[in-house]
């Protein structure tokens, strides 16, 4: 099916910030729209957005430039075109970038563009999203991982390690995991209140109270996790993001917000270690920082075979460097952001190459977030068993879940949860 019309426009994402928005006509009248997020705590190798720069509209965060780059060259490269898939069609926006890191029309533009294209297909075959990424005969709904504490990059206030999320996991269905996260993201919010803490919560919607250390979030989850009638461990696990390449700073591990110290790569394992004992902890990711290659390797060799370790900074989604993490023996699981490579096809390849080596993939949002609910249907596809995109509320976070709803009951007897059997532990 020829493309008729191909165009772009600025919107926002859940910070307020200028984000891009592409949408795409098929010659049938199909229409349909993609937007990309944007993320906070960035890995160094990531693909990189194109901001306008200009300090006078949005700080220099305009996206002006990215969208003229699609209602330009895009434009007349793509316009009446046929294109065989989505590999062709990404091709086409990975050579007219022509940059390793998609800097020139910027991954904003591109990841809109092969996201609305994707969406169109499907459209215009009259079948689902996930259907028209993968097609199979039966797939696997995600535990969803909320991140009920926010803190790091993603609130002002409190602690240094950036997220702490909720994987209830002992239940029948999405649907059911769901509610139990909800019961205890509530169980949560009471518990906080009553113990003289704020309940405002930061850009993944989790609360960000002021609490003294991290070891005081891990307590009072556990805590609101029974209060909610739920076993942790059990019935509701704990996933882990320190987002630690943001406190790596000479090479040692520097405790910026909560705890005034510095940890070496040894002993920030050995806390790793410690409370991997002490707490039902499933998944750890960026446990140490992007650049810290041989500290991975040594956190894999003692951690591997306990908890899964994610790497995210470390391997920006980005198949080159995923081969060679398998290579070095680096972590057991990879997480999959769409925007940290900036195509659909590329991201697919990550999470095939990912999985072909025995290695989890993680289905991730970015912390500036929109109602583009693309991640929903991608980690349905990829039968990844495991997806997160915040906590139990603010909108941009919610759309995903009830994305996930509509799958699953769409899917009926299609479908199957995951379960604690998708954690590498
Ligand atoms: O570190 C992360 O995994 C993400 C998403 O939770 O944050 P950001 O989008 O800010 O990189
Ligand atoms: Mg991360």
């Amino acid at each position: 099916m020829k493309i008729k019309n191909i165009m772009a426009r600025e919107v926002l994402d859940s910070r307020g910030n200028p984000t891009v928005e592409a949408e795409i006509t098929l010659e049938d009248g199909s229409t349909a729209r993609g937007i990309s997020p944007s993320g906070a705590s960035t890995g160094e190798k990531e693909a990189v957005e194109l901001r306008d720069g200009d300090q006078s509209r949005y700080q220099g965060k305009g996206v002006e430039k990215a969208v003229a780059g699609i209602n330009q060259e895009v434009k007349r490269t793509v316009i009446g075109s046929a294109f065989a898939d989505q590999v062709a069609f990404d091709q086409v926006l990975i050579d007219l970038d022509g940059t390793p890191n998609k800097a020139r029309l910027g991954a904003n533009a591109i990841l809109a563009a092969s996201i609305a294209f994707a969406r169109v297909n499907a459209v215009s075959k009259k079948i689902p999203l996930y259907r028209q990424l993968i097609e199979r005969d039966t797939y696997v709904m995600p535990v969803p991982c909320m991140n009920v504490i926010n803190g790091g990059r993603h609130a002002d206030n409190n602690l240094d390690f950036q997220e702490f999320m909720i994987a209830p996991h002992n239940a029948p269905s999405f649907k059911e995991s769901i509610r139990m996260g909800e019961e205890v993201f509530h169980s949560l919010r009471g518990l906080l209140k009553s113990k003289g803490y704020y309940t405002g919560v930061g850009d993944e919607g989790g609360f960000a109270p002021n609490l003294k250390s991290n070891e005081e979030a891990m307590e009072v989850i556990l805590e609101a996790i029974q209060k909610a009638g739920y076993k942790p461990g059990a019935d509701i696990s704990i996933c882990l993001d320190p987002a630690t390449s943001e406190m790596w700073q000479d090479g040692k591990y520097l405790f910026y917000k909560s705890d005034q110290r510095q940890l070496s790569t040894e002993e920030l394992i050995t806390l790793w270690d410690k409370w991997i004992k002490q707490y039902p902890i499933v998944l750890l990711e960026d446990g140490l920082g992007e650049n810290d290659w041989k500290g991975w390797k040594q956190m894999t060799a003692a951690l591997g075979n306990k908890v899964e370790l994610v790497g995210d900074d470390i391997f920006c989604t980005n198949p080159a460097i995923i081969a060679e993490g398998i290579r070095e023996g680096i972590g057991n699981s990879v997480l999959i952001k769409l925007n940290q490579i900036g195509t659909i096809t590329e991201t697919l390849e990550a999470v095939k190459l990912a999985q072909a080596n025995n290695y989890n993939c993680f289905i991730s949002h970015r912390s500036g977030e929109t109602e583009d609910t693309t991640i929903a249907d991608l980690v349905v596809a990829t039968n990844a068993g495991h997806i997160k995109t915040g906590s139990g509320c603010r909108s941009e976070r919610i759309s995903k879940f009830n994305q996930l709803l509509r799958i699953e009951e769409e899917l009926g007897a299609k479908a199957s949860f995951a379960g604690i059997k998708t954690f590498k532990i």
